[in-house]
């Protein structure tokens, strides 16, 4: 089988991330959910949340489907690397993603969210794309929706086509020639530390020369910027008018006004360039002068991401084979 379903971006103004519509349990229950490549916990804003912490989002309430069963004794915990968090218990139940179905397929239903999920209104939950092996549920720890359908699919991949400020697709099953031109460049993925953990063989900022380095880091649709070692956020800082790294903003900002260079990052022998577009990413607050940049320095997180800023640049295929590679193809 095969599924194929849009990836949203939750804000108008710039793309902090994208929800597609996931359906849940009998008669179906629709909620839109932040496809996480990062983490690998299904979870959704549930009928088990104190009110005070729903603020518009949709909930799943497992007592009106017909099909969900209590996952007894069960329960899971999860905190992400920007600090937010949730918990829960845990229930079985049809879920369906584009045309594809995954029967009893584990859904986190949250007792307990942090504020930033609750103030978030246009995230109703998560699905993780990640590797099992990341999954919080306990005792016994869950399959990840892509690893329970992956049996049923056409072909074990999945593929994201994200865009800047538009609609983009995740399908599953198939690769989607009409989504990308020239080759695909697959390079191994190193899966131990749960992550999609890829080499990436180095950079260029704006017409600059392509400095050659094997870079570590992660494929991340659930998070919305870049992350890279310090040495090479400041060359890039460095050819931006103004731009400071600001301990109160948290990153590096510049006048919006200020003219960015692109920053171009390789995968293989493959070149992709992100446009300076993306990488001014948002006023700092609405309406502020000042912008916060769309690639930050990975000293704080502890890890390289290629968040939404990078894979809105390319066609992503995470192919989840034996044993599992990342091709990237421009588009
Ligand atoms: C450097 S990992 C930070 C990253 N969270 C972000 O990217 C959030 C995303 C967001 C925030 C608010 C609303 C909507 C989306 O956005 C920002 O943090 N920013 C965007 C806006 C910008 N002004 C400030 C920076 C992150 O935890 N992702 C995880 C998934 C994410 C969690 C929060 C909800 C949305 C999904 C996941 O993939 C990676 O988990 C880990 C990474 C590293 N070790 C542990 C966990």
């Amino acid at each position: 089988g095969t599924g194929s379903a849009a990836a949203v971006p939750i804000n108008a103004d710039f793309d902090i991330a994208y929800v597609t519509p996931v359906t849940l349990g009998t008669p179906p229950q629709t909620l839109q959910l932040d496809f996480d490549s990062g983490s690998s916990d299904l979870w959704v804003f549930s009928s088990h949340l104190p009110t005070s912490q729903i603020r518009g989002q949709q909930i799943y309430a497992p007592n009106k489907s017909s099909t969900a069963k209590l996952l007894d004794g069960h329960s899971w915990s999860i905190t992400y690397g920007d600090g937010s968090g949730s918990r829960g218990n845990v229930y079985t139940d049809n879920v369906t993603v584009g045309g594809l179905t995954v029967g009893s397929q584990a859904i986190e239903c949250a007792q307990q969210v942090s504020s930033s999920f609750t103030t978030e209104d246009h995230i109703d939950g998560l699905v993780g794309l990640g590797f099992s092996t990341l999954n919080t549920v306990s005792p016994k720890s869950q399959l990840t929706f892509f690893d329970n359908a992956k049996s049923n699919l056409d072909s074990p991949v999945f593929t994201a086509d994200l865009k800047y400020k538009q609609a983009g697709t995740y399908d599953f099953g198939f690769i989607d020639e009409a989504k990308y031109t020239g080759e695909i460049t697959y390079v191994p993925v190193n899966s131990d530390p749960g992550y999609w953990t890829f080499p990436s063989s180095g950079y260029a900022v704006g017409s600059g020369n392509f400095t050659a380095s094997s870079i570590s880091g992660i494929a991340d649709t659930g998070t919305s910027l870049v992350y890279l070692p310090t040495a090479i956020v400041t060359a890039y800082y460095r050819q931006v008018q103004g731009a400071t790294n600001s301990r109160s903003y948290g990153g590096y900002v510049f006048p919006c006004a200020s003219t960015l260079p692109t920053f171009t990052f390789g995968v293989g022998a493959a070149r992709f360039t992100i446009p300076a577009a993306y990488l001014n990413y948002a006023p700092v607050t609405p309406g502020s002068a000042t912008c916060f940049g769309g690639l930050q320095s990975s000293s704080g997180v502890g890890i390289n991401i290629w968040g939404d800023v990078a894979l809105k640049a390319a066609f992503v295929v995470f192919n989840g084979g034996n044993p599992p590679t990342i091709g990237w193809a421009a588009k």
